[in-house]
């Protein structure tokens, strides 16, 4: 494959056709420098890298998209299979290549690269291979795009979104991780689904592990701005707390009952990442519970340990944490995931 294939080159043998169909306008200034455009690199193109690449690409939120992956057959077949939908699509360059020198000068860098988990298997024993990985991934992004935002999706996510972090050496708001972003998509839609109504009039949190530790934060969901357990005892209708561990225990084990089923997750977490990227890249200030640095919330002590919060964010990455209500309890239990996270960090001896 060429090392730089682009949708910018046009004509048969390189001609310049363009100044063959348009004919400038007498007396014209001279062009105008275009806007910088915005750029996004996606390193990983397998099941859960092109979800992400064709949700951004239809959702208009990039100028040039480039594609890196270690596999340059792969690489090539989806950037041609995508651009050959360009007539349908609002306008976006694309790159692809093995080499990192494309995604130079991105303003955000979404990592998913990495082994995926078969059957049965969690998240956490991806570690080693994955690290390895990233050893090979995050110097050359951090170096080619010293400004960007790192977002992580491969996973284990959060101990993997501390890795990123370690190896670029860039500032803590501009690390961050999927993380629950996904989980408590799956929780609002279980909620929604149960009381027939739409998944975003559903505030829900699911926080802590990307994984089997994560905490349902049941003292804060609300429901078109009802708060809903006070809102049910208040209203003595009776609910058991089994059921809504139940639910929980639903989320926990979506991912491993979709990877059963079809052998990967791709489109909810393509859609949860497009998400992420529109609320960074527009400066949304919007709140999603991401993997961040959580030491010293809600209790979180120990070390520099990444786990998902509810964060505020914007251009520049992660802005703040936020304040949300949690039991003693729900604090007690993301304590818990954070010393399962710590564990597998203190491993890696960064
Ligand atoms: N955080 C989240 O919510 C989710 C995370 N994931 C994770 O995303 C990752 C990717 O999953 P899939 O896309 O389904 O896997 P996949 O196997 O379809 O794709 C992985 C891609 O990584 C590439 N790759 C491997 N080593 C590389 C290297 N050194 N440099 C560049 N590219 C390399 C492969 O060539 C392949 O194209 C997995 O770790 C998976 O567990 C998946 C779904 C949700
Ligand atoms: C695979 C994975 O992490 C998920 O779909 O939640």
């Amino acid at each position: 494959m060429k090392k730089n294939a682009s949708s910018s080159s046009f004509g048969p043998g390189g001609l310049d056709l363009t100044s063959a169909f348009f004919k400038p306008i007498l007396n014209s200034d001279p062009p105008i420098p275009s806007n910088r455009c915005t750029k996004i690199s996606v390193v990983g193109v397998g099941n859960v890298g092109m979800a992400i690449a064709q949700t951004i690409l239809t959702q208009d939120l990039a100028d040039e998209i480039a594609l890196v992956d270690a596999n340059p057959d792969k690489l090539r077949g989806e950037m041609l299979d995508l651009q050959h939908a360009a007539a349908f699509l609002p306008r976006t360059r694309f790159t692809a290549s093995v080499d990192y020198n494309i995604t130079a000068g991105s303003d955000l860098c979404i990592v998913t690269a990495g082994a995926r988990q078969n059957p049965g298997e969690s998240r956490l024993n991806l570690l080693q291979r994955n690290v390895a990985i990233f050893r090979q991934i995050i110097p050359p992004l951090a170096k080619l795009s010293p400004n960007s935002i790192l977002l992580i999706v491969s996973n284990p996510v959060d101990v993997l979104t501390y890795v990123a972090w370690k190896l670029s050496g860039f500032p803590v708001n501009r690390v961050l991780g999927s993380g629950t972003n996904l989980d408590s998509s799956r929780f609002r839609f279980l909620i929604a689904d149960h009381l027939d109504v739409n998944a975003q009039d559903v505030q829900a949190f699911i926080v802590g592990e990307h994984g089997d530790s994560s905490v349902a934060l049941w003292s804060s969901i609300s429901v078109g701005g009802i708060p809903l357990l006070s809102f049910l005892e208040k209203q003595q209708i009776a609910y058991e707390k089994q059921n809504l561990e139940d639910i929980h225990q639903t989320v926990v084990g979506s991912a491993y009952e979709v990877i059963k089923l079809k052998g990967y997750t791709s489109w909810a977490i393509g859609y949860s990442v497009a998400n992420l990227a529109r609320t960074i890249l527009r400066d949304q200030r919007k709140i999603h519970p991401v993997t961040v640095l959580a030491r010293g919330f809600y209790g979180v002590e120990g070390g520099d340990v990444f786990l998902s919060l509810p964060a505020l964010l914007g251009r520049n990455g992660v802005v703040a944490v936020t304040n949300v209500h949690m039991t003693d309890e729900e604090a007690e239990k993301l304590q818990k995931s954070a010393k399962t996270i710590l564990e597998m960090q203190s491993q890696l001896g960064l």
